[in-house]
């Protein structure tokens, strides 16, 4: 459950006495999520996100984020803007964290993916992708690959806590992967976490892509090498269904197409975006404050999918 920060009914009700958006009914914490505190906000006129943003999401990029969101929406893609309120403000503080109210999109996120919800997912990236490519802000990932091995030796010895050889087995993959990384592909913004917890379905149909607060500027295709770690394995990472892989990158391919560079790049891209999630994973199970409702996310679920990038080579992206 992600409520780092308790929000008052009084201190909600003021809130959104500044917008035309109804009187509080209810509003209930969210349980996923790990980032930020979601609440669910029903109103007399509604019902809405209400996101207090935590630890890793700086308020100076929220522009960014905002902007992205409604560069996207103009151009009819099913993701969530943030409200202004009646005097055009949409960043505001509450409970001393800054917030933002937050359309709210109907579906469903999947937890085990069919080949034609993955081949949707994918083609959703893909018009996301095509939308962006006039996209003018700029955002350096502050997940990027140069951030890896200062966040490792952050976590130094103390990974061996979480699991014996840990730090061994993260030092081999980060040297493979800083060795084998394709820096020269094409870049542009991307979202950088697109999970299966955030894509909002009904069906095979995607509803919404949400969740942007990793967003940046990047290389294009990491994006769907994020996507294809996340999507293509089960929870624990042993298990990979590489159907699923194929599917999601069909659909990208038939909806912005996919350079025979990129899709090369795409087992170093995927073995980064092991290395990048095992990382923030392993930081937070040694750090996360004890009194969050948080479930923690298992950083060796990412440690056994690069093991199975390894042994199963670009076969996997062909
Ligand atoms: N705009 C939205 N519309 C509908 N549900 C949403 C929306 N934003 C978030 N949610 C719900 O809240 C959950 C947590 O949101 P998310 O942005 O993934 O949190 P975090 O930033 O903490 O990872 C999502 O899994 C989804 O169930
Ligand atoms: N997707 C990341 C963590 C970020 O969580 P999200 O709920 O914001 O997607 C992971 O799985 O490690």
């Amino acid at each position: 459950m992600a409520v780092y920060t308790q929000v008052s009914a009084e201190a909600l009700a003021r809130f959104l006495a500044g917008f035309d958006h109804g009187e509080l009914v209810s509003a209930k914490g969210i349980a996923e999520g790990v980032e930020n505190s979601n609440y669910l906000v029903d109103t007399t006129a509604g019902r809405f996100i209400l996101t207090l943003y935590e630890k890793r999401v700086n308020a100076g990029d929220l522009p960014f984020f905002l902007a992205m969101l409604d560069h996207l929406a103009a151009r009819g893609n099913a993701v969530p803007r943030a409200l202004p309120d009646r005097n055009g403000v949409a960043i505001h503080e509450l409970e001393g964290r800054p917030a933002c109210l937050i359309e709210f999109l109907p579906g469903v996120s999947v937890s085990h993916p069919t080949e034609a919800q993955a081949f949707a997912a994918g083609a959703a990236m893909g018009r996301m992708h095509e939308a962006l490519a006039d996209f003018a802000l700029v955002r350096e990932n502050s997940m990027g690959i140069d951030t890896w091995r200062p966040l490792f030796e952050r976590c130094g010895r103390d990974l061996d806590g979480i699991a014996p050889g840990l730090y061994d087995g993260v030092g081999f993959a980060l040297d493979d992967v800083l060795a084998g990384w394709p820096g020269h592909l094409p870049t542009g913004t991307i979202h950088a976490d697109l999970f299966p917890d955030n894509v909002l379905m009904r069906g095979d149909t995607v509803t919404g892509l949400i969740d942007f607060y990793f967003a940046c500027t990047d290389i294009r295709a990491y994006d769907l090498a994020i996507m294809h770690g996340a999507w293509s394995f089960d929870s624990t990472g042993a298990q990979i269904y590489p159907a699923i892989g194929q599917a999601l990158i069909a659909g990208y391919q038939q909806a912005f197409g996919l350079l025979a560079e990129e899709r090369a790049g795409l087992l170093y891209l995927s073995k980064g975006a092991c290395v990048r999630f095992l990382l923030s994973r392993a930081w937070d199970w040694l750090n996360t404050p004890a009194g969050a409702m948080v479930t923690r996310k298992d950083p060796l679920a990412y440690l056994r999918r690069f093991k199975a990038y390894d042994i199963q080579g670009t076969a996997l992206f062909g």
